[in-house]
């Protein structure tokens, strides 16, 4: 007998072609509502669940925002340091060795502390790690302020690098335990509004910045300090996950915990739930021995673990930190000649990055992380594809090399019969006059070894000679297709940002259960950091391979293997209680997208005694 029978019908309830058999009855729902009654019974536990749509607390956006202080340091400090590098390769005379390990020194670092964060966190709780990354930070911050020379700048990137891994895969745990099921995406997606938040204020500050060509970039790496300690204070006073308190047997604390964070509501039937459920799952996975092991060993874990890792390398492959990092170079690639200018477009494309994942808060609880992320996907390609074809079109449309000055006999350079060629061979130039409308007098030297900004002899090789229709073009071709790239790059992050930027992290927080939680998620923020150190070390000799528009063909493949994954393999995860999402995961990897929830809410109510006064006589086949 169901426990409707408050109700004086008495119906059994079965669920069937949906493998979620638990899933909560939400109201909104057509029709659920009134034939189950009781708007607050959990089928799962035949018990009361909390209200999931009342609302929100103010605490639980308090410690949202404070632990998404933790995103806004990953975004800024990933981000600040290309507007840096303009200043510090001057000021210092870094060579492109130097260069490079300042930039990739903190997300390989953050690659290994995001795998190490899995057994911190495990071990000594979400609200620890938090303090100790934001501690971390606020120690790399100082370093990196004071740094007297490079190899003291490359600890302090590493230091930072440290603090960025562990947060990254903390904060999204810690926001996804806190929060009650109907908000959780929205909640934990607000991390990764911080994260391009981040961004965006880093490439401002670069700009602003950017013309104190003293010491300049000491305020920008330092700045990170502030949002560093504020968190650093404030988790002091903030509570521990009451999840993993109850894991580790803590149970009145996590009472308390829970109870303050649910602002005074009555959590018996929550507390109950989720301690049963963990207890649950902890027999069923078999307890001893090493977790990464166990989820492995255990179905539903090991599929959970390739979606994660699988949506996490796919994010990174779809080649947001090519533009990300990159965005001024690839506008210059695309012939935006000012220096300025492509620092503060690389600025719009943050603030697009920023806007858009925006959306993707807001859209997130309203179309499911699903729907999101495969909608995501498909803008994303066709951006990749235009961005492709602007390329393609400057490339086809390349200016000839039309002057070969005495004195270039020897070099390599003077070998290239247009700008294209002359451009994607690092040691050469291009030199040419412009009368607005066409490129004249074009010739193909080398680069000064010393500084990108001239060529090593001839005409482009000194300021004096420079005169208004003479271009040193190191990097790039003059060309009239730079308006689609343009137009490419801010389609690609507004399609990128809601769905494929945020979702990763999202949906991580919640696929795992509670006892393989923090080794999932440290896992798949390895798999995240480690690709993104992959595509953005490789990003320019790819292009150089490829050519430009090959690299970004070849991340639109990519793409199509992401949708194709996505399609197969994600399934919906809105509005459950994080136990039972596990359930999700009990069919064959590949039919995991085919039977999301939302897609497939076909909930049968078979009439088994007495009189349905809400039906009309020809339902008694009682399919809804
Ligand atoms: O979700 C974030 C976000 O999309 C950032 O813009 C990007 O730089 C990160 O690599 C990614 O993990």
């Amino acid at each position: 007998v169901s426990p409707m029978s408050s109700s004086h019908d008495e119906y059994s309830l079965k669920h069937m072609g949906n493998l979620m058999g638990s899933r909560r009855p939400k109201a909104g729902d057509d029709g659920e509502q009134s034939l189950i009654g009781h708007p607050s019974w959990d089928p799962a536990t035949g018990g009361d669940l909390l209200d999931q749509d009342a609302p929100t607390t103010g605490f639980v956006y308090l410690l949202s925002f404070f632990s998404a202080l933790g995103g806004f340091l990953f975004g800024y400090d990933t981000g600040v340091v290309s507007g840096a590098m303009l200043l510090l390769k001057k000021e210092m005379n870094l060579s492109n060795l130097w260069q490079e390990l300042l930039v990739s020194s903190t997300v390989g670092a953050a690659a290994l502390s995001s795998l190490g964060g899995g057994s911190l966190n495990g071990w000594l709780g979400r609200r620890i790690c938090i303090i100790l990354a934001s501690f971390i930070f606020t120690v790399g911050g100082i370093v990196l302020s004071v740094a007297p020379d490079k190899e003291v700048l490359l600890v302090g990137r590493i230091i930072v690098g440290l603090g960025i891994g562990i947060a990254s895969m903390t904060v999204p745990v810690y926001i996804a335990e806190i929060s009650p099921p109907h908000q959780r995406g929205q909640l934990v997606t607000i991390n990764s509004l911080f994260i391009t938040g981040g961004q965006l204020i880093a490439s401002v500050i670069d700009g602003a910045f950017s013309y104190m060509s003293h010491d300049g970039w000491r305020y920008m790496l330092g700045l990170s300090i502030v949002p560093a300690v504020l968190q650093f204070i404030g988790f002091f006073f903030l509570p521990e996950s009451p999840r993993w308190l109850i894991q580790k047997g803590r149970s009145q604390e996590a009472r308390e915990a829970l109870s303050r964070i649910r602002g005074g509501q009555s959590i018996d039937s929550e507390y109950d739930t989720i301690k049963t459920s963990i207890e649950e799952e902890e027999k069923e996975a078999g307890g001893g021995g090493l977790v990464i092991l166990r989820i492995l060993h255990h179905g539903p874990t090991r599929r959970a673990l390739i979606v994660g890792c699988g949506l996490q390398m796919f994010q990174q492959l779809s080649g947001i930190n090519t533009v990300m990092y990159y965005s001024a170079t690839i506008l210059q690639m695309a012939g935006v000649r000012d220096d300025k200018l492509a620092i503060w477009l690389a600025a719009a494309t943050s603030a697009t990055n920023f806007i858009f994942t925006l959306v993707g808060v807001w859209l997130v609880e309203r179309v499911g992380r699903r729907k999101l992320t495969l909608g995501s996907l498909i803008g994303t390609g066709l951006s990749l594809a235009l961005l492709a074809v602007g390329f393609l079109l400057s490339a086809m449309n390349s200016p000839p090399v039309t002057l070969h000055p005495v004195g270039s006999q020897n070099s390599t350079c003077n070998l290239y019969s247009s700008c294209e060629f002359c451009m994607l061979d690092p040691a050469c130039g291009f030199c040419y006059r412009d009368n607005g409308t066409t490129v004249y007098n074009a010739s193909c030297v080398p680069v000064n070894q010393k500084s990108t900004d001239h060529a090593s002899w001839g005409r482009c090789s000194n300021q004096t000679e420079a005169s208004d229709s003479l271009f040193w073009a190191y990097n790039y071709c003059p060309t009239s297709y730079s308006w689609i790239v343009l137009m490419g790059l801010l389609l690609y992050l507004a399609c990128f940002a809601p769905g494929m930027g945020p979702m990763p992290w999202t949906v991580n927080s919640e696929i795992y259960p509670l006892w393989a939680r923090s080794t999932g998620n440290a896992c798949s923020a390895g798999v995240n950091w480690i690709f993104n150190v992959l595509v953005s070390l490789t990003f320019l000799h790819v292009a150089e391979f490829l050519t430009y528009y090959g690299a970004f063909f070849m991340y639109t493949g990519l793409v199509v293997l992401a949708l194709l994954f996505v399609q197969g393999c994600l399934p919906e995860t809105q509005g459950l209680q994080l136990e039972e999402i596990e359930n999700l995961f009990t069919g064959q990897l590949c039919s995991c997208g085919v039977s999301s929830p939302s897609d497939n809410r076909h909930i049968h109510y078979i009439r088994v005694k007495g009189n349905n006064r809400l039906l009309s006589e020809s339902d008694a086949s009682d399919v809804e």
